[in-house]
C-alpha cells in the first residue's frame, strides 16, 4: 500500500483557516504534499533537535494546537515551491525538485529558524521575543533561499558575500510576501508594526544602510560570520531604492538571473552591483540597467 494524495485542512499559529495537500495511508492521513515534483514533507521535533516524527492525524483535520506549527510551514513551503516554480521556472531549490522537508516544534522556547543545508528548522519562540517561526511566509522564503543560493551563486556565508546571501534571502522574502518588513508576522506578538529587520530602513533595527557604515566584525560564531545579518543592510536598501523605481515583476527577473546566472561564491557587493546591471541589461536594457547603478552608488557601492 502507498501514500495517495489527498487534501484537508488546519489552522494556522493565528487560528487561521488553511487547505492542505496532504497524503492518506492505511486510514491516517499526513503532511506529505504529492502534488509537485518533490515531495513537501513537514516533521515534528516535539520540542527535541534529534527525534522527527511527520506530522500525521487520523482525518483530514489537522486543528489541534500542536498541530499550528506544522499546518504553516506546510502550507508556505508550498505556496514558496510555487513561487520558484511559477516566476523562475525553478523546480525547487536544486532545480531538479528536490523534495522540501520542514521541521517545526525544533527546541525548547527555541527563537530562531535556520535551514541546515538539508532541511527547513522552525523554533516555536519563546512567546515573547518570538512566536512560532513558520507563521511567517517571508521567513520560510527566507529559510528556502539559503537552499537556492546554496546550489546557484554559492554565496560564502562570511563577510560581503555572506551579506549578500542573507540580502538576497531576504529579497526573495520580500517577493513572497511584498512588503519591506522581515519576520514582522512572527517577531514581538506583543508588539504591533516591529520586525526583525527593515529593508527600506535598516537603521530602524541597528543595520547600516550605506557603506560608510559597514561593520568589520571579526569572522566568527559571535562576530555572526563577519556580520551577515547586520551588513545585509545595505544590499537590502539597495533593493528598496531599485523595487521602488522598477517594480517587482521587473527586479524579482533581475534579481533570479544575477543569483543563478552572474554571481560566484566570493562575490563582494561591487560585484553584486555590476551582476544585477549586466542582468538589468540583458533583460530590459539601459533604463532599468542606470537603475540598478543608482539603486547601489547611493549607499555607497560602486
Ligand atoms: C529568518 C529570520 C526570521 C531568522 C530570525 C532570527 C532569529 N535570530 C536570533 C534572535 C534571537 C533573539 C533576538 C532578540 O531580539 O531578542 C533577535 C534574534 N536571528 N535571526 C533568521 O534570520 N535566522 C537566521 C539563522 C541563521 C543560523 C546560522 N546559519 C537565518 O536564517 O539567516
Ligand atoms: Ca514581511
Ligand atoms: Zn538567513
Amino acid at each position: 500500500i502507498e501514500k495517495v494524495a489527498t487534501t484537508g485542512y488546519g489552522y494556522g499559529n493565528k487560528g487561521d483557516y488553511k487547505s492542505l495537500n496532504l497524503s492518506a495511508e492505511n486510514g491516517k492521513y499526513y503532511l506529505t504534499d504529492l502534488t509537485h515534483t518533490g515531495d513537501i514533507e513537514t516533521y515534528d521535533a516535539k520540542n527535541t533537535e534529534t527525534n522527527f516524527t511527520i506530522m500525521s492525524d487520523y482525518d483530514k483535520a489537522f486543528t489541534s494546537t500542536s498541530q499550528r506549527a506544522g499546518v504553516d510551514a506546510h502550507y508556505y513551503a508550498d505556496q514558496v515551491y510555487d513561487y520558484y516554480k511559477n516566476t523562475h521556472n525553478r523546480d525547487s531549490y536544486d532545480g531538479k525538485g528536490a523534495p522540501l522537508y520542514s521541521v517545526v516544534h525544533f527546541g525548547s522556547n527555541y527563537n530562531n529558524a535556520f535551514w541546515n543545508g538539508e532541511a527547513m528548522f522552525y523554533g516555536d519562540g519563546d512567546g515573547r521575543t518570538f512566536s512560532p517561526l513558520s507563521g511567517a511566509n517571508d521567513v520560510i522564503a527566507h529559510e528556502l533561499t539559503h537552499a537556492v543560493t546554496e546550489h546557484t551563486a554559492g554565496l560564502v556565508y562570511e563577510n560581503q558575500p555572506g551579506a549578500l546571501n542573507e540580502s538576497f534571502s531576504d529579497v526573495f522574502g520580500y517577493f513572497v510576501d511584498p512588503d519591506f518588513l522581515m519576520g514582522e508576522d512572527v517577531y514581538t506578538p506583543g508588539v504591533s508594526g516591529d520586525a526583525l529587520r527593515s529593508m527600506s530602513n535598516p537603521e530602524q533595527y541597528n543595520q547600516p544602510a550605506h557603506m560608510n557604515q559597514y561593520r568589520s566584525l571579526p569572522n566568527t560564531n559571535d562576530g555572526d560570520h563577519g556580520g551577515v545579518h547586520i551588513n545585509s543592510g545595505i544590499p537590502n536598501k539597495a533593493f528598496y531604492n531599485t523595487v521602488t523605481v522598477m517594480g517587482k515583476q521587473k527586479a524579482e527577473k533581475i534579481y533570479y538571473r544575477a543569483l543563478s546566472y552572474y554571481l560566484t561564491p566570493n562575490a563582494s557587493f561591487s560585484d553584486a552591483r555590476a551582476a544585477l546591471i549586466q542582468s538589468a541589461q540583458d533583460l530590459y536594457g539601459s533604463t532599468d540597467a542606470n537603475t540598478i547603478a543608482n539603486a547601489w552608488s547611493k549607499v555607497g557601492v560602486y
